[in-house]
């Protein structure tokens, strides 16, 4: 059997999209989403999204990481939408379903405005912070991130007892200056660093923003730039929250499983 797919990325973070509208994919087939993952004997790719008519909504985003497990893909989502405008099913706004809940977000020229789930707080832990942005995650502020070691201690983290049974994803953040903040992050479900993670930058950026007095945040990556915005509440709740950033597709193909 054939698969026909598309790779996107969005600031590196890289995606398998499956036009699935016709639901031929079987999405219990955890096997197969880690294979087209595997960066060796598959496509290979941080994770992979179906897109599925849903009623109601424009399309249903259905993320797996490359491990086969699931949450809410901010980088993800980005990528959705564009994939959703080439395959005709959006042009410039959309609303849309992923497994947080409903989304709204705008495209033009490649660059996709996502509109996040609102976020009810900031937890401390330990001398860091605990945000979950549609998925978890955990933010540390270090002097120089670009020397942090990230896999080491985000994989030490990610598994602490902490965050048993679940895990979490960790963020390490560095003051950039006039640039905002320099985040890199470690990926749970792809159980390494990755090269931008949307959730991650939104959770930092929001952190960030309390300390600092900011409703807009710019955000470097290693894998490009990023810009969140938001309404910070009094109680310490946050929303109308949007994630920014280019969405761009690499290449198409198909592959025999
Ligand atoms: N890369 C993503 C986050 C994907 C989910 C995460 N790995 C998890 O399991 O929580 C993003 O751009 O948000």
């Amino acid at each position: 059997m054939e698969i026909s797919f598309y790779k996107y990325q969005g600031t590196g973070n890289d995606f398998v999209m499956i036009d699935d509208r016709e639901e031929k994919f079987e999405v219990e087939n955890l096997e197969l989403v880690r294979k087209l993952c595997n960066r060796k004997f598959g496509i290979g790719s941080d994770g992979l999204i179906l897109i599925r008519y849903k009623e109601g909504y424009d399309f249903e985003m259905i993320y797996y990481n490359a491990d086969g497990t699931q949450s809410m893909c901010g980088n993800g989502a980005r990528c959705a939408v564009s994939f959703s405008k080439f395959l005709g099913i959006i042009t410039e706004n959309t609303h849309f379903l992923a497994i947080d809940g409903p989304h709204d977000a705008c495209i033009k020229d490649g660059w996709v405005e996502l509109g996040m789930s609102n976020v009810k707080q900031i937890k401390k832990a330990g001398e860091d912070f605990f945000v979950n942005t549609g998925s978890p995650h955990h933010v540390r502020f270090v002097e120089n991130v670009d020397d942090y070691p990230v896999v080491n201690t985000g994989a030490e983290i990610r598994y602490s007892q902490t965050y048993q049974p679940d895990g979490t994803n960790v963020n390490f953040v560095s003051n950039n200056g006039n640039e905002g903040i320099f985040v890199r992050t470690y990926e749970r479900g792809v159980e390494n660093e990755t090269l931008s993670c949307g959730t991650g930058v939104t959770a930092c950026a929001l952190v960030y923003g309390q300390q600092n007095q900011k409703d807009l945040v710019n955000i470097t990556t290693p894998g490009g730039k990023l810009a969140v915005k938001f309404k910070a509440n009094d109680n310490g709740s946050f929303q109308n929250i949007s994630l920014m950033g280019p969405a761009e597709q690499v290449f198409k193909g198909s592959i025999s499983i």
